[in-house]
């Protein structure tokens, strides 16, 4: 029985980190603030840009008016645009993983809380983007993770089936967005989180992407993976 496999994107499928610094330390340059680190990012990603950009300003204990925040938005979403793919690179595995689980027929998706057109174009540059039957970001719905109508559209979408159907992801609001939906959810221990994934209670909690099918045989319904 195929099964649909839906991925989280940043910290799952690629590490974004490398170039998530910079569009961060671009907009802290503008205001004359002190830069991130890449590890001090990896506990600040999971909610989207704008969420990013309001935890990088309060790390460094700025407020700024919601007209300056807007500027900074837009610079910061032009400049990870124009180098979304300078550094990030797919985790180890990721290709293997997901041609295995293709061939064995099952359906692929991504769940992410970027914006949609800039997953289609990471997707793209990292040459994954074929690979998915559906592809939605924070802005492809009214709501987005951990609303589980995100999850349950994207799995729609995929042409999936809901009853068998499971989450991949790095994160607390990956782990919450499943709970919501009832579809049980692996984490990836790697990722980009705020506390450690093995403290989220997931379904499964994985060190290597290769460990991923293996995982969802355990959690799916009998024949699943
Ligand atoms: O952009 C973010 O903050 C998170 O993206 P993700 O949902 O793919 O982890
Ligand atoms: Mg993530």
């Amino acid at each position: 029985m195929p099964a649909t496999f839906v991925f989280d994107l940043d910290g799952t499928l690629v590490d974004t980190a490398p170039d998530l610094v910079g569009a961060l330390n671009l907009v802290l340059s503008l205001e004359e603030l002190k830069p991130v680190t890449t590890d001090e990012l990896r506990h600040m990603v999971g909610h989207g840009a704008r969420a990013l950009i309001q935890k990088g300003l309060a790390s460094r204990g700025r407020a700024v008016s919601d007209a300056r925040f807007e500027d900074l938005v837009r610079a910061f979403l032009a400049h990870y645009e124009l180098h979304i793919a300078d550094e990030s690179g797919l985790y180890p595995d990721v290709e293997a993983v997901l041609d295995m689980l293709a061939d064995a027929g099952h359906v692929l998706a991504v769940c992410t809380n970027k914006p949609e057109k800039l997953s289609l174009l990471l997707l793209e540059k990292m040459g994954l983007l074929p690979r998915f039957a559906a592809v939605c970001g924070a802005d492809t719905f009214p709501v987005r993770k951990p609303d589980p109508a995100h999850l349950t559209g994207t799995i729609a979408l995929a042409g999936g089936d809901v009853r068998n159907a499971v989450m991949i992801g790095d994160s607390r609001t990956d782990r919450e967005t499943a709970k919501n939906a009832g579809i049980p959810c692996i984490l990836l221990e790697y990722g980009y989180s705020d506390v450690p994934a093995r403290e989220l209670g997931a379904e499964a909690l994985i060190a290597r992407f290769a460990d991923v099918p293996k995982a969802a045989a355990g959690l799916l319904p009998a024949s699943g993976s």
